[in-house]
């Protein structure tokens, strides 16, 4: 059965090896325990912020006691106005007004501080995360959206936490005392109250679902928005040259169009719950006033304690007029905290052994593929059955048309992923035994095109060891015979590169890749040649370079040229995911085959060129 026919095959890792958890799943409650599991600052020194929530909501009810103790028993006394009462009462109304603003100042203070501590430790959490994401998964996931979940779905939790979080510790406890309150001055009045909010209070549930949905959604659409305006600003050079500008405005305006029209839905939905709470807090006030009369015109309440009433009705209202608007904050925040929590419940594929991990003596490495199959997700085997061995010290070219699998081989080499079945052997051990650091310190990998960050060439190279002197790196570079080229450049190794290594050459940042390369002085050298061309100075330099890096390492190299595979000890031949030839490239040349075929169309280009 061809690769192409072959059924599609278990991802390596399960089916999550694909996609990230979109944290969907996870009902209100449990998102809200799990992100504080996550970031446990936010419980330290609760208690404390919840006493100062308790004494600032406390507070707001002396204010209307006051006014009726005043009313009833200090203007209204008995046998005349009682003035030394009705200063008391007056002092201690603005004793609790300044109380109550000490207290809510500290309360914000403290739930600001352990707020963003907590969301500090969450973003550095899921960022840690992302890099150990199934490399699969990086490139299935589009990298805006990732973004997006790092960035500003944790800043969603952390404007409810800071603002939402405030108000609605405040609104509930407030809530809860002027009810007391009034229970205590009236309790058919307080029925009254309760009796107006009670349509709002069974909707809110209602509200609650739809709003969770609502904002679920505009999150999604934040993600693609951004991850649809990032790609081509990073791809700004292709969208001007090929003049797809337009194309690219409408994919853009598209995604915005589709968040505006996700956030005007999901604010439909609090505008109508808003106007409800106003609606509720309109028949409240008429209620009391209505039937405070009545009760106080049959003696059952004083004129203090309507006028208490019409007070505390007024605490109660904003509050709960607010939770409509706390609970569209929670909706946002709780669907942001979902999506950061669905990168965490992401699983790390490559799991590290840890402490019981292996570590690679130093030397040239012995290379073996145990009969190792891979397929990527949902795709067909692109590897079948690859059963070879690389004895340490050897230089092995691995050629192949495109899409024959080279690539995948270099990838499993080097444990950017798992081999969906079989095993690859280091030295004897499983990839997987082996500790990652001493892997990373064993084996480097250079890409066709070694990324580079907007640094110097220094800083550049010393991703390859982070200890690296100016002194290694001079060194390694006169190893490669790199240093004359290293005088050319404007500040030599304190040279900037730009963004992505823009301001050097395409020849230029393979220089540097290999420079990179030599400091990490790895045992197993993994080389996916570059295809860009390069001046033919510069081409030499970097064979030369290449030829010097080898020395005294075991290589695995993906050719696309011909001396490549001339100069090296062996040549393994992929086709479609199998290994159909090995041996030196005379005697694979002598023996024809698909090998044949290959360095047929080599020559035929070297002689076109
Ligand atoms: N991330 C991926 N997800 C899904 N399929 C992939 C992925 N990467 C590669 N493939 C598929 O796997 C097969 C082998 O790809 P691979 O990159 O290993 O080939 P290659 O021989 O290195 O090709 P080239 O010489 O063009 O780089 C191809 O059919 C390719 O489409």
């Amino acid at each position: 059965m061809s690769a192409t026919t072959a059924p599609a095959a278990t991802p390596p890792g399960g089916a999550a090896a694909g996609r990230i958890d979109t944290g969907e799943q996870i009902g209100m409650w449990a998102t809200l325990r799990r992100g504080v599991e996550h970031s446990p600052e936010l419980k330290q020194g609760i208690g404390l912020t919840l006493l100062l929530a308790l004494l600032s909501t406390g507070g707001q009810v002396v204010v209307p006691i006051a006014i009726q103790q005043t009313l009833d028993n200090g203007l209204g006394a008995a046998g005349g106005p009682d003035v030394r009462f009705t200063v008391l009462m007056g002092l201690a109304a603005a004793g609790a007004v300044l109380l109550t603003a000490l207290a809510s100042y500290g309360m914000t203070v403290r739930l600001f501080r352990t707020g963003e501590a907590g969301l500090a430790t969450l973003r550095t959490k899921a960022f840690r995360h992302v890099h150990d994401l199934p490399l699969l998964t990086q490139s299935t996931e589009s990298r805006g959206a990732l973004v997006s979940r790092v960035t500003s779905d944790v800043d969603q939790v952390s404007q409810f936490l800071v603002f939402g979080g405030i108000l609605f510790v405040v609104s509930v406890g407030q809530v809860l005392l002027a009810t007391v309150v009034m229970v205590v001055y009236s309790w058919p009045l307080a029925i009254v109250v309760w009796v107006a909010f009670a349509p709002l209070f069974i909707s809110l549930r209602f509200f609650q679902r739809k709003l969770s949905d609502a904002y679920g959604v505009v999150r999604r659409q934040v993600g693609a928005m951004l991850s649809a305006i990032s790609e081509p600003v990073v791809g700004a050079a292709v969208v001007r040259t090929y003049a797809v500008e337009r194309r690219t405005q409408v994919r853009i305006d598209e995604a915005i169009s589709r968040h505006q029209r996700a956030s005007t839905r999901a604010q439909g939905f609090t505008a109508v719950s808003f106007s409800l709470g106003g609606l509720s807090g309109g028949l409240a006030n008429a209620g009391v006033i209505v039937v405070g009369i009545w009760l106080g015109l049959a003696g059952d309440i004083t004129a203090g304690e309507v006028l208490a009433f019409a007070f505390l009705v007024t605490l109660f209202v904003g509050p709960v007029q607010m939770g409509t608007q706390i609970l569209t904050d929670a909706q946002l925040a709780i669907a942001g905290w979902r999506r950061v929590i669905g990168i965490l419940d992401t699983p790390a594929d490559l799991v590290d052994p840890g402490p019981d991990g292996r570590t690679l003596p130093r030397g040239p490495i012995d290379v073996a593929f145990e009969h190792v199959d891979f397929a990527y997700p949902g795709g067909p085997l692109v590897l079948r059955d690859v059963d070879e061995r690389v004895t340490a010290g050897t230089r092995l070219a691995v050629v192949g048309e495109t899409g024959s699998g080279k690539s995948t081989f270099a990838k499993l080499l080097t444990r950017l992923m798992d081999p969906a079945s079989g095993r690859v052997l280091l030295d004897g051990v499983d990839l997987r035994e082996i500790d990652q650091g001493s892997l990373r310190r064993s084996v480097v990998l250079v890409p066709q095109e070694g990324f580079l960050f907007d640094d110097t060439v220094a800083a550049n190279v010393r991703y390859g060891r982070l200890d690296a002197t100016e002194d290694d790196m001079l060194a390694a570079a006169a190893d490669l015979g790199l240093d004359d080229w290293l005088a050319t450049l404007p500040a030599g190794l304190a040279t900037p590169v730009g963004q992505r290594g823009e301001s050097l050459s395409a020849g230029e940042r393979q220089l540097v890749s290999l420079l990179r390369a030599r400091v990490a002085d790895p045992d197993l050298l993994v080389l996916d040649e570059a295809t860009s061309a390069v001046d033919p100075e510069l081409e030499t330099r970097i064979g030369r370079a290449l030829e010097r890096l080898l020395v005294g390492r075991t290589s695995v190299t993906i050719a696309h040229r011909l001396s490549t595979a001339e100069n090296a000890d062996e040549v393994l031949v992929v086709d479609d995911g199998r290994v159909v030839q090995r041996g030196p490239h005379a005697a694979l040349l002598a023996e024809g085959g698909h090998y044949g075929a290959l360095h047929a169309s080599w020559v035929a280009q070297q002689s076109l060129a």
